[in-house]
């Protein structure tokens, strides 16, 4: 499944009409179709109907959805908000055909007061004013309009994107519908990913038009989806006959007198998720907070000054060549100068970068531009981190969520797990996922710690180092989801997530 910009969508309709030769009437009317069918189970015959129908295509998706709902008896009050001259080509042809079914059409130019009437009335508005087409500040009549029906507090299901909103931006100060639901046409765009704008779309549905495969392979979009159905199919088998040294040695490298917790969470999570093995490596003076907590892993106390490991402790004291992964930085402390590029360069499996250890990468990336590592690096910074690493602003950051962690990935050739509602995880080469699973229950300190005990382990489990991220990530958001069906949304703590991944990880079995 691809995550697509309104550009990108616009070639792969292109490519479909032009090369294939569907032509924008079936597509139109497969939209319509694929919408109703979706939405029919939610209707009931009382419900009174809107359909919002705008000056382009979008529009036209409207008047195909107007006319199957009259025809499957559904009582629907079509609305045309722009001058009814303005809808040209295929929904024009829409439009026509809507009408020689005997359907009514009303028009808000000259029945603006009726329109406010029958939209207090309504108990459903279907919202195809504007899609992917739009450009710039959003234009009247449509302001009016928009402010209108989110006042309104109807059941207010979009077409496509929520009217307002750009396919391919985070939305900041537009004005938008607010809708309960959207159903977007063959393929995300990446503002349901973006917020505030995502806030807009409500519950987001794929709805397939038919849009071929090939279409998508030709324009080819780096951005996807990552699948529940995928994440199945790849998460880790256990061999039967495998000892432990073979699940994967993982090394979890962090703590500090004022963050024992850090560790003791990537630990528990990293064993959780199958690490055959798992060392901690703490500083001396937390060793007793720490190892009481964690039965199964093996410890290495390292050196402390001020309640953190040292430089040089971190550099000479570790024996890197007996494990298989690393994470590096929960809760390492920022107050003695490390480095983290002289730490990992020589090893050769792969390393995952979080926390702390994002602050001290932050300081040296002229070493890691120069000398980019060979073995996978992976790092996972919030947007806070991520504009630490970049110079950005967090706002930046957050508006840029896909380009800002794009360029990073690129150019130090690592891949980047920028975390949040949405968590993106980009490839060195640049290829995207899109997490979909979790909640604000993650919100919370200690989140982070577990996914990245997750991530470790699930590297040292499979064969590509995206498919162990993807799954990593989508898991952990899926631990969340898990919790809310028993616990309140304030009230998940990290360790929670910990305990549930055994039930969560059985029910992706077959
Ligand atoms: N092209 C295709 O093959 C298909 C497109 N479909 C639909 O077509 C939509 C895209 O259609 P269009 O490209 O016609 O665009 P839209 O329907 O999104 O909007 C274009 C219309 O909005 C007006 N407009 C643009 N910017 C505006 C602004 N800032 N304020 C007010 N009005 C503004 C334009 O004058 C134009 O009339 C998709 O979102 C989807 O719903 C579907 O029918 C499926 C097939
Ligand atoms: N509102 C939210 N919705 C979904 N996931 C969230 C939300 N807030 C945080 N998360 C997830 O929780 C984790 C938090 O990580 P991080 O900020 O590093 O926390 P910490 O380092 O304090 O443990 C990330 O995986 C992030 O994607
Ligand atoms: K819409």
């Amino acid at each position: 499944m691809y995550v697509v910009t309104g550009e990108e969508m616009r070639q792969i309709d292109r490519y479909t009409m032009d090369q294939i030769g569907m032509s924008e009437e079936l597509l139109m009317e497969n939209a319509g179709q694929a919408f109703v069918r979706h939405l029919v189970s939610s209707l009931s015959q009382s419900d009174d109907i809107l359909v919002l129908i705008g000056a382009g295509n979008n529009g036209g998706d409207g008047f195909v959805i107007a006319r199957l709902l009259l025809e499957q008896g559904f009582k629907v009050k079509t609305w045309v908000i722009p001058p009814e001259e303005h809808i040209k080509g295929t929904a024009k042809l829409h439009m026509n055909l809507y009408r020689h079914c005997g359907h009514p059409v009303s028009n808000y130019q000259t029945g603006e007061a009726q329109f406010s009437d029958e939209l207090k009335d309504c108990s459903v508005v279907v919202d195809a004013l504007l899609g992917t087409g739009i450009k710039g500040s959003l234009r009247e009549p449509y302001v009016k309009v928009i402010e209108q029906v989110n006042k309104a507090r109807k059941r207010v299901i979009s077409v496509d994107i929520p009217s307002g909103l750009l396919a391919s931006e985070s939305g900041g100060e537009r004005i938008g519908i607010l809708a309960d639901e959207t159903y977007t046409l063959q393929a995300p765009k990446l503002s349901a990913f973006l917020y505030p704008g995502a806030g807009n779309y409500g519950e987001l549905h794929i709805l397939d038009i038919a849009i071929p495969k090939r279409s998508f392979e030709e324009v080819s979009p780096h951005r996807h989806l990552i699948t529940e159905k995928k994440v199945q199919a790849t998460l880790p088998q256990r061999l039967g006959h495998i000892h432990k040294g073979q699940a994967g040695r993982a090394l979890v490298i962090g703590g500090a007198d004022t963050m024992p917790g850090a560790p003791t969470l990537t630990t528990g999570a990293c064993l959780r998720a199958g690490a055959g093995l798992v060392t901690t490596v703490i500083p001396s003076r937390i060793k007793y907070s720490v190892s009481q907590k964690i039965t199964e892993s093996t410890f290495l106390f390292l050196k402390d000054r001020d309640g953190e490991m040292t430089k040089k402790a971190l550099e000479e004291d570790i024996p890197f060549e007996q494990f298989d992964g690393i994470a590096v930085g929960p809760g390492l402390g920022r107050k003695i100068a490390k480095s983290v590029h002289p730490l990992l360069y020589g090893f050769s499996g792969p390393a995952v970068i979080d926390a702390d250890g994002l602050f001290h990468m932050s300081k040296e990336l002229h070493l890691w531009s120069e000398k980019p590592r060979q073995s996978p690096t992976i790092i996972t910074p919030h947007p806070g981190e991520m504009a630490m690493l970049t110079g950005c602003t967090i706002e930046e950051v957050e508006k840029r969520r896909f380009q800002c962690s794009r360029e990073f990935a690129l150019k130090y050739g690592v891949y980047v797990v920028l975390k949040g509602p949405f968590t993106i995880v980009t490839t060195p080469k640049g290829d995207q996922w899109v997490n979909t699973t979790g909640n604000a229950s993650l919100a919370k300190g200690g989140s982070g710690d577990v996914l990245t005990g997750i991530i470790l382990a699930f590297l040292l489990q499979h064969s590509t180092v995206t498919d162990a991220i993807c799954n990593a990530v989508h898991i952990h958001g899926k631990l969340a989801d898990k919790m809310l069906e028993t616990h309140d949304i304030i009230s998940v703590n990290a360790s929670d997530l910990i305990l549930t991944l055994p039930e969560v990880l059985k029910s992706y079995r077959y």
